[in-house]
């Protein structure tokens, strides 16, 4: 279970967001700068909130009360971008097992054949992030983001670049590891055919507020 309530500032812009995520994949859905990608962000500990609070289970990750501030190596949270941000002197295997290399073998619960061959990229695995194709490179993020067998996954428009059969293939994998293993995940997306099938609740986010969304 993830619970929030946070409030942060920009020159223009205040999201304050509070919800309690269970299980399962839960879409969030709101218009472009509405404040998405910055509510992924503060999850993920790549910002810090001007105050409030993120619990991940039984883990107070922020309380800005208490001056707590888990920093983003080691929240468990994985983390798939729009347009998957590799490291670019690290080959594809060295990517994917960044994260997977760095948590006690009992923890791990994907391997990394498995994932590189769903995923179709086990013929690029000694190859750099520069020489792959935008869509490649989202393949490898998601592989990444899994085999670092994270307590919550953050997807933020993860399948954009992938054309449509390349979507087709993924989806069933994600859903996959929705009804296997329970992990809460958010889902931000434009694409209304990708909440249908993946998502079990859907969060709308409108000038950096959070409600419960309808999608039509
Ligand atoms: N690095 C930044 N510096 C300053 N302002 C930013 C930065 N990133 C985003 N913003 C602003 O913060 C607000 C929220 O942006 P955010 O990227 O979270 O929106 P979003 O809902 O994810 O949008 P999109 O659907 O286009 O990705 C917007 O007003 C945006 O212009």
């Amino acid at each position: 279970m993830l619970s929030f309530d946070l409030r942060f500032a920009r020159a223009d812009f205040l999201l304050d967001a509070v919800a309690d995520v269970g299980g399962g994949v839960t879409g969030v859905y709101g218009p472009s700068g509405s404040g998405k990608s910055t509510l992924l962000a503060l999850l993920a500990g790549l910002l810090a909130p001007s105050n409030g609070r993120v619990r991940l289970g039984e883990r107070v990750l922020v309380d800005t009360d208490a001056r707590r501030f888990v920093p983003a190596w080691d929240r468990h949270v994985g983390l798939v971008f729009q347009d998957g941000q590799l490291f670019p002197h690290l080959t594809v295997r060295q990517n994917l097992l960044f994260g997977h290399a760095r948590i006690p073998a009992a923890m791990r619960r994907f391997d990394l054949s498995g994932v590189a061959e769903l995923l179709e990229i086990t013929s690029l695995l000694d190859r750099r992030p520069t020489l792959l194709s935008g869509g490649e490179r989202q393949r490898v993020a998601l592989g990444r983001a899994l085999l670092y067998s994270p307590q919550l996954l953050l997807l933020d428009e993860p399948l954009s670049s992938l054309d449509d059969r390349l979507k087709q293939q993924i989806l069933p994998f994600l859903k996959r590891i929705k009804d296997e293993t329970r992990l809460p995940m958010l889902y931000v997306t434009h694409a209304h055919s990708e909440l249908d099938y993946l998502a079990d609740r859907v969060l709308g986010m409108e000038r950096g507020r959070l409600q419960p969304a309808v999608t039509e």
